[in-house]
């Protein structure tokens, strides 16, 4: 039996009037790994940040395990794409990865030891420990996005959602996030990933998401991952532009 924990009904969000996703149905597939692909503008960034609640939609809905409301992010850590974050901000590794904990102890609390133990322990299955007391300025780009899983991990989400991890990383860290990822699959974490490599969808992703806009095929890789799906998306954008 197949449950979804998240649910989008015809979304459309527009920037300036100008529409970036157009009735845009979709569901997420509890304990899947699931990849969203289409070619660059297609929305994708705009969707999972809409699914965040970062941009407010024209309209729609979006529900996280049933829910509307924002404290159903709780159970959501996101990723965002490492152009996104301050990363001449003076703060170090270790500070970073326990703002995981925060989402379950609020602003105020300070981290206990149980909460250091938690992020040393996201930190060693990331191999960073060793970097732990280094400010986030001098890492670089593959150690930023190791960093960051281990602060969605930290979190101990049961959504992950996550804007290009595998962007510029070489292949050693892709193949950790991916172990990473296929593991906590298997303690019932559901993932969804932006992800731009079209040959390792198939062996990295059980379900997919092939979207411009609105989505042209969504499901298990091995009924919708064709050449007629991916072609559709990626060259017949005019119907939607
Ligand atoms: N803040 C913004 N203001 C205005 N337009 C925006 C903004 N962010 C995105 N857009 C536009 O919305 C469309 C969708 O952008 P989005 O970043 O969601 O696409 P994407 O599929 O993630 O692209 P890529 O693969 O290049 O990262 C694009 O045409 C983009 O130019």
């Amino acid at each position: 039996m197949t449950e979804d924990i998240i649910k989008v009904k015809d979304l459309i969000v527009a920037y300036d009037e100008k529409p970036a996703i157009w009735h845009l149905n979709m569901t997420l597939q509890k304990n899947s790994i699931t990849a969203i692909v289409g070619p660059n503008g297609a929305g994708k960034s705009t969707l999972i940040k809409s699914i965040m609640q970062l941009i407010k939609p024209v309209s729609g809905e979006i529900q996280i395990n049933g829910s509307k409301s924002k404290k159903a992010l709780k159970d959501v850590a996101y990723v965002p794409q490492k152009g996104e974050v301050n990363w001449e901000f003076p703060t170090t590794v270790l500070d970073v990865v326990l703002m995981g904990r925060y989402v379950h102890k609020g602003w105020i609390k300070r981290p206990n030891k149980n909460d250091h133990k938690i992020a040393m322990s996201a930190l060693r299955e990331m191999k960073m420990e060793a970097f732990r007391n280094r400010q986030i300025s001098e890492l670089s780009g593959g150690q930023r996005q190791r960093v960051f899983l281990a602060r969605a991990i930290c979190q101990d989400a049961d959504i992950y959602i996550m804007d290009e991890p595998l962007q510029g990383i070489d292949i050693t860290t892709e193949k950790l996030i991916i172990k990473t990822i296929k593991s906590l699959q298997q303690e019932g974490k559901t993932f969804l990933v932006v992800h731009h490599n079209l040959d390792t969808v198939k062996e990295y992703f059980d379900h997919v998401i092939i979207m411009n806009k609105t989505i042209f095929a969504g499901g298990k890789i091995s009924e919708v991952w064709t050449e007629e799906n991916i072609d559709k998306a990626y060259n017949e954008v005019s119907a939607v532009r």
